[in-house]
């Protein structure tokens, strides 16, 4: 896999090594909360959770494939999701 090229598409994120980093701001606590309700449900789908810090109404998401020591397309596919969801929050 091209990672490189996959980091493009996610301008978003940065890559650490093993692993792919966002920070969301979400307009309020309550907001940043649904968002992660709402990856919640799509982690749940792929069988693949990001970690995830919350600050205030600050989000700090980390996504790497454990299972397979590194990054593979699902920490891509699931980090375009939470673009969308937290565009979708006003994020
Ligand atoms: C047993 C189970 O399928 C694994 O532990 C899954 C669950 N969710 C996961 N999520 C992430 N982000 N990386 C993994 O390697 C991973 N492994």
């Amino acid at each position: 896999m091209d990672i490189d090229r996959r980091m493009q598409d996610l301008p978003a994120w940065r890559r650490e090594g093993d692993e792919i980093r966002r920070t969301v701001n979400a307009p309020d606590f309550p907001a940043a909360i649904r968002i992660v309700d709402d990856i919640a449900v799509k982690a749940e789908e792929l069988n693949h959770h990001p970690d995830i810090d919350i600050r205030w109404r600050t989000l700090h998401l980390t996504l790497t494939t454990h299972d397979k020591g590194g990054l593979t397309d699902l920490d891509f596919t699931l980090a375009a999701l939470i673009d969308d969801i937290a565009a979708k929050h006003g994020a």
